[in-house]
């Protein structure tokens, strides 16, 4: 029996390749594609079990309340969510109405990026210092990017969990932010540049030596087969998830 699949966001640079995913999966059935302006309801989403949200940050919560509303699982790649966002939907899903709906929301399906972000905490409390720089396409709308934001706060967790001093830093001068954002007392920094795809780099510093942590997405197949565990386990799960590493032995 084949999973049905509803993609939202569908002629976007991801959705249209999950759209391509999902078709050449013999165990996946794409029932629905929808884009900007298409209401979901369940008379738009073709009896779709699962549904995946590739859209924009202004956009994804509504979509997953939309979703759960219609009885669907949820898995979203899109960026944007932030703790309040989260606990909204974890209200949602515990209403009586929402039993057995399920929602997986992952910054990066990519396995080099999962992988990087738990060797980044996992590293970060042995460091002095440590950075994160992420490099995109420039069609990107939002920076940093999710896996950032993600990377900064599992550094700065694993930072404190193990009692790290604040990291040395004598800058006393930025009017122009050259030190970039700062996430959790972790630095980010965001690159645009024609030609890329989604990469990141994490450097940690000791006096003498460095670590660099660097995952590189050259091509959006990179996600794809991320997101169709997330959809053929999702359904197996209760309440919210977020990171794919939570479908993984890491
Ligand atoms: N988790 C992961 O592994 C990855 C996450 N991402 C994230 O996924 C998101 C999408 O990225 P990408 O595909 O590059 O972006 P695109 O801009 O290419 O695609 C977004 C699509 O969503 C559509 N859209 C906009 N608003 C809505 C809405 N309200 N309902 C339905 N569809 C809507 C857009 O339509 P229109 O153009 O007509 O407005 C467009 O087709 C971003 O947040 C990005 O950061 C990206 C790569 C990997
Ligand atoms: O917009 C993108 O392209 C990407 N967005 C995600 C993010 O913001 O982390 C994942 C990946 O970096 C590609």
């Amino acid at each position: 029996m084949s999973i049905t699949v509803a993609v939202v966001g569908a002629s976007g640079r991801m959705g249209s390749a999950v759209c391509q995913a999902v078709e050449d999966a013999s165990d996946l059935e794409l029932v629905a594609r929808l884009d900007a302006g298409d209401e979901i309801v369940p008379a738009t989403l073709g009896g779709a079990e699962v549904a995946v949200d590739f859209t924009v940050p202004s956009a994804t919560e509504a979509n997953v309340h939309a979703l759960i509303d219609a009885g669907l699982d949820v898995v979203v790649g899109t960026t944007g969510w932030d703790e309040e966002a989260y606990a909204r939907v974890r209200e949602h899903l515990a209403r009586p109405e929402a039993a057995g709906c399920a929602v997986l929301i992952a910054p990066n399906f990519a396995l080099s990026a999962v992988l990087a972000m738990s060797l980044a905490a996992k590293a970060a409390p042995y460091f002095a210092s440590a950075e994160v720089i992420e490099l995109h396409h420039p069609a990107k709308v939002d920076a940093p990017s999710g896996t950032a934001v993600a990377t900064a706060r599992g550094i700065a967790a694993s930072r404190a969990a193990a009692g790290c001093p604040p990291m040395p830093d004598a800058t006393a001068s930025d009017p122009w932010g050259a030190r970039g954002a700062v996430i959790d007392g972790v630095h980010v920094h965001a690159v645009r540049l024609q030609g890329l795809t989604a990469h990141e780099e994490v450097v940690l510093g000791n006096p003498g030596e460095q670590l660099t942590i660097r995952t590189d997405s050259f091509d959006r197949a990179s996600f794809m087969p991320g997101v169709l565990l997330a959809v053929r386990q999702v359904g197996q799960r209760e309440g919210l998830t977020i990171g794919l590493d939570a479908l993984l032995d890491l």
